[in-house]
């Protein structure tokens, strides 16, 4: 069973600060949903108010269209995993997970059997009679998601589950859990501030900034289309380069910078405070330049990352610009203090409009 999500101009005041500012987004029955955004933008609050734990200010929750207004936790059908999970010490894993079904009142037996298919799911099968102490980090944490299972919640709420694990962990549990959420079909809200989680398991992301929705879309829109300044820069890298909009045709202009006038996509909201972005990988490095849009730079560093390597560059006002080079063995990559341009296409750098207002309560 699953359940949708709606959230109906929903705030979340502490005295005069507002946490989070009018807030409206349906989360459809059986999505992976991320609220992603940076520490301090509202994320837990929201999670919170889904569960019960705190009220709305203003605005409606619904959950499966149901008013949660008078709703306490217990009443709602939600789960909650945080990151720092409390197993039982002293109780085998099998009871962990079928410790909410003990308390319904279910018998011994079908708790087992119930416990056993939940460790099937999250792929634990022989960790039935083992002891919590016996397992990994990330065995624990899906004992803790099994366990939230097992009393069937039609909507799962995770509070960035996955940030007290290594790095290779994180990365392998980001499959689990998206392999767990579609096995299942339950409705899952991830909150997190880690992008490469919220892009690689979600169906949904929402962009949170100072309490309010920056831009709700599928990964790729968020990544490929920002809505704004905001997403651009916190999703993903960008070199951001700040001018004038001098001339409009269809969907692109003409910006004016202190390097030169540059054609350009115009984005959402585009206006007289706009700024334009372009992601390091459409940044191409060449003696030899093609496309109208280039600017001459001299290579500062070079950095190797791994499956890619960034190459620092300064153009003739000191301005930093980084560009990206796959590390594919095939990618000519330039000597620190080259002279060359840097290009890119006009359709891959977008014009938008700048950053996200403080909100009520906090300094602009
Ligand atoms: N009970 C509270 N009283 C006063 N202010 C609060 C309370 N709870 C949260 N806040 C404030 O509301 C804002 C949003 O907090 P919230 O925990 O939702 O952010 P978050 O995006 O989840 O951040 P993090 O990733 O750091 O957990 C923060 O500025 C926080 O200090």
């Amino acid at each position: 069973m699953s359940a949708s999500v709606e959230l109906e101009n929903v705030c979340a005041d502490f005295g005069s600060f507002r946490a989070v500012d009018n807030v409206s987004v349906t989360i459809n029955a059986g999505e992976f949903f991320s609220f992603l955004g940076p520490s301090g933008c509202g994320k837990t609050t929201i999670l919170r108010m889904v569960s019960g734990f705190i009220s709305p200010s203003q605005g409606v929750i619904r959950i499966g269209g149901e008013d949660m207004r008078n709703s306490r936790p217990n009443q709602r059908p939600t789960a909650l995993i945080f990151q720092n999970l409390a197993l039982f010490p002293l109780m085998p894993i099998w009871e962990n997970i079928a410790f909410g079904l003990e308390v319904r009142g279910v018998d011994k037996k079908k708790r087992r059997e119930r416990a056993e298919e939940l460790l099937r799911l999250v792929d634990l099968p022989d960790a039935a009679d083992k002891a919590v102490s016996q397992l990994s980090g990330g065995q624990k944490q899906r004992v803790a998601i099994a366990r939230a299972l097992a009393v069937e919640p039609a909507v799962m709420l995770l509070d960035e589950p996955l940030s007290a694990l290594d790095l290779k962990l994180r990365q392998h549990m980001r499959a689990e859990l998206r392999a767990i959420q579609k096995r299942t079909n339950v409705t899952f809200i991830y909150i997190t501030h880690d992008q490469g989680e919220a892009l690689a398991m979600s169906d949904k992301v929402a962009v949170m900034s100072h309490g309010k929705l920056q831009q709700v879309a599928s990964p790729r829109e968020i990544y490929d289309r920002p809505a704004n300044g905001f997403v651009a820069s916190f999703v993903g890298e960008n070199n951001v380069l700040t001018g004038t909009i001098t001339g409009e045709s269809g969907g692109s202009a003409s910006f004016e910078t202190a390097l030169g006038t540059f054609a350009a996509r115009l984005g959402p909201g585009a206006g007289k405070e706009s700024k334009l972005y372009l992601r390091p990988e459409h940044l191409r490095l060449t003696a030899e330049p093609t496309a109208a849009n280039r600017i001459p730079v001299e290579v500062t560093d070079v950095a190797f990352e791994g499956n890619f390597i960034s190459i620092h560059t300064r153009d003739a006002t000191g301005k930093a610009l980084v560009s990206e080079a796959r590390n594919d063995g095939r990618s000519q990559i330039p000597e620190r203090g080259a002279r060359l341009f840097a290009e890119f296409d006009a359709d891959q750098a977008v014009i938008l409009a700048d950053g996200t207002p403080a909100r009520k309560g906090e300094p602009a």
